[in-house]
């Protein structure tokens, strides 16, 4: 195929997917758009105004950018390294994956997924690991189109997403076997919040894994520039303010998990290509600027809703400073880190017993 046939496919298939998109979205409004951007101080650092109204605030953010997620990234709403010799579609399962193997999952083990997004995620991770997943998520669309994907791939019986707030669960105490969170925590005002659910749902003994969105040891306050960056990936991504990872391991410690791990998968291996590679290939391929172009026709034409073609452009410039924030090295969306609620006096004569054995 010449490469002019390739560009008219990827054209054709552009523009399949940006119809798709119109006939799907009934939800992105100017007006919530417009309350979204409001909503920000312009002042250097400080993030949302009202942290009272930062879950409301997530939950029009996800209304607004679901669909062009699904319709530019896929069903994953989170970055991955990419291993060598791997596309990005492989090198994000292993990402996914690998959170099964360090949480033991297994058939018969009942885990929670913290914020699931669409639930691409769980579906890996309950598909490598024969786990049954609960997810939870904030907004109700994207339970819509959770459960539209399991049922489509068969996937009903071992993931259910549900609609709920993560810092006040609709679970009972000591439910779960296991839980993790993908990119998602960093949407709560404060972690010990959403950690401390985490931690009364999980049974004693059981792990919590999560990819967080942390400002690295490189990130300094009083530099304008990274202050910027930040400032930026706030906005761009519904978030009341970044956090250090110390401040994340500080925050699962006060709530009274033990820290078995903290280690940020961006820069753990020497030979995986960076996690913002994929934002740079769209950018550099022209990709984001095709979509902008079929963004603006759906948009003038009225097909898409009034308001998309703003959203589209906070997601072009959020990812570049997306890529600012990985290539100066001031800001990791995976900083993996792995609790441990402490046993419970039952649990610790049953481990006890093993070890004798
Ligand atoms: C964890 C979070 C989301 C992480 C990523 C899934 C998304 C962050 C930025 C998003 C995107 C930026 C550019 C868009 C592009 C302009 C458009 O044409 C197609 C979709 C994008 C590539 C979009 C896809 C998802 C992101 C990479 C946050 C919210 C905590
Ligand atoms: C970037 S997405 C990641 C989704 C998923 N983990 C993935 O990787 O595909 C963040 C998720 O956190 C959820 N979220 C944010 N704040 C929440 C809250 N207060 N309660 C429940 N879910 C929340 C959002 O609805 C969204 O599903």
């Amino acid at each position: 195929m010449g490469s002019l046939d390739k560009l008219n496919d990827s054209i054709k298939d552009a523009w399949d997917r940006a119809a798709e998109l119109s006939k799907d979205n009934k939800t992105v409004v100017k007006k919530e758009f417009d309350e979204y951007a409001k909503s920000y101080s312009t002042d250097a650092g400080a993030g949302i105004i009202e942290r009272s109204k930062t879950t409301e605030l997530v939950d029009t953010f996800y209304n607004l950018v679901t669909d062009i997620y699904e319709w530019g990234w896929g069903q994953s709403f989170h970055f991955s390294p990419r291993l060598p010799g791997k596309d990005w579609a492989s090198s994000e399962s292993a990402h996914e994956a690998r959170l099964a193997a360090l949480l033991k999952l297994g058939p018969g083990k009942k885990c929670l997924d913290v914020g699931c997004g669409v639930g691409g995620p769980m579906r890996t991770i309950a598909s490598t690991s024969g786990a049954h997943v609960t997810g939870i998520t904030i907004n109700d669309y994207q339970v819509e189109r959770g459960v539209y994907h399991n049922k489509r791939l068969g996937l009903e019986s071992l993931c259910q997403p549900t609609q709920g707030n993560f810092l006040k669960m609709p679970f009972e105490s000591e439910v779960f076997d296991a839980a993790y969170a993908i990119e998602a925590t960093c949407h709560a005002n404060k972690l010990e919040e959403v950690y401390g659910e985490v931690f009364r749902v999980l049974k004693p003994g059981s792990y919590f894994a999560s990819y967080e969105w942390v400002a690295t040891k490189d990130y300094d306050p009083s530099n304008p520039e990274h202050v910027r960056i930040m400032d930026e990936i706030n906005f761009g991504n519904g978030l009341p303010e970044m956090r250090t990872y110390k401040e994340a391991e500080a925050a699962g410690k006060h709530v009274g998990f033990e820290l078995v791990n903290s280690i940020d998968i961006a820069t753990a291996s020497p030979v995986a290509g960076p996690w913002y590679g994929r934002l740079k290939w769209l950018r550099d391929s022209h990709l984001i600027s095709v979509n902008r172009v079929l963004v603006n026709i759906v948009s003038a034409l009225h097909i898409a809703p009034n308001g998309m073609y703003d959203v589209h452009e906070m997601l072009v410039k959020v990812s570049l400073s997306l890529v600012q924030g990985g290539e100066s090295g001031v800001f990791s969306p995976m900083h993996l880190l792995l609790f441990k609620k402490p046993e419970g006096e039952v649990e610790k004569q049953k481990s006890k017993r093993a070890d004798k054995v």
